[in-house]
């Protein structure tokens, strides 16, 4: 008989959500198994923050379903969340100091998860108000990898970066996920960056927020080319329910509305 448990996975049924007396959230539903990557993509304000806090147990369900069953979840959020008093070295080991690791191996392990990201020693030395937004950035992923996440939330985690230091630290994700298998939801405003990275991407209005496109993006994330990705993201963003999700104009007649956008 097969005794072992299944993979871990997070799965969302029906999920509603108000905050006060104002819908936010309603009926959402997705599937994230391990090793997979979910974008969720959709305008300001339509309740993507929200939903990652309820996966991530930041905010009390309270309609719907929320079935999570990974075990080393990490969360990645909007703005760095350094601490300003601490040398960057110590803010990255800290979630292992929480776990009860002792010092000199944890600074070995928040060391080498830096340097893996691209930070060097003169950096971790640093305080936080002293490293540029990239570098802040940098030192908050390496803070939530060091942990060896088996699920890694990410809110609009590489927003304040330039195009050549996202691409780096995109590849620097999906080559983690293809040695250790985590799972990823990611948050973005950018259709792009969802194609690039996601094996589906779901995207979502407004008031309240809802799933209006589901899209499953050819390939494997690591082996996309830039072409293909430039191709996919203009066919999804041709589509009527995505444009309409970000207040775009339909697209005229003629004006090569795809059935697929890829
Ligand atoms: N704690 C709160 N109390 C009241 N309203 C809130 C709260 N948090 C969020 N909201 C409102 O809920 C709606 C969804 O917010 P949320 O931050 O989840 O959206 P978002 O899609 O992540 O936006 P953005 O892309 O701008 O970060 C917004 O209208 C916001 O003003």
């Amino acid at each position: 008989m097969d005794t072992a448990s299944p993979p871990p996975a997070l799965r969302l049924r029906g999920l509603r959500h108000a905050h006060g007396p104002r819908p936010v959230l309603d009926g959402i539903d997705l599937d994230l198994p391990a090793g997979h990557t979910v974008a969720l993509v959709g305008p300001s304000g339509c309740g993507k923050t929200t939903l990652l806090h309820l996966c991530a147990g930041l905010l009390a369900r309270q309609q719907g379903f929320i079935g999570q069953s990974f075990v080393r979840p990490a969360v990645m959020f909007q703005q760095p969340r350094l601490l300003p008093w601490m040398s960057t070295l110590d803010n990255i080991a800290l979630g292992l100091k929480a776990r009860g690791m002792g010092r000199a191996e944890r600074q070995r392990q928040a060391t080498r998860a830096a340097l893996d990201l691209g930070l060097d020693a003169a950096a971790l030395a640093h305080f936080p108000a002293e490293l540029s937004g990239g570098m802040q950035s940098r030192a908050a992923l390496a803070r939530a990898l060091v942990l060896a996440p088996d699920l890694l939330l990410m809110d609009e985690p590489f927003g304040a970066l330039d195009v050549g230091l996202r691409g780096q630290l995109h590849q620097l994700l999906l080559a983690r996920q293809a040695t250790e298998g985590m799972a990823m939801l990611l948050i973005t405003h950018d259709l792009m960056e969802a194609v690039r990275l996601a094996d589906s991407v779901l995207v979502m209005a407004a008031e309240p927020g809802r799933i209006v496109a589901r899209y499953t993006p050819p390939g494997v994330a690591l082996a996309r080319g830039d072409a293909l990705v430039y191709r996919c993201t203009a066919g999804l963003l041709r589509q009527p329910p995505v444009r309409a999700a970000f207040g775009l104009p339909a697209v005229p007649a003629g004006g090569g509305e795809a059935a697929t956008p890829c």
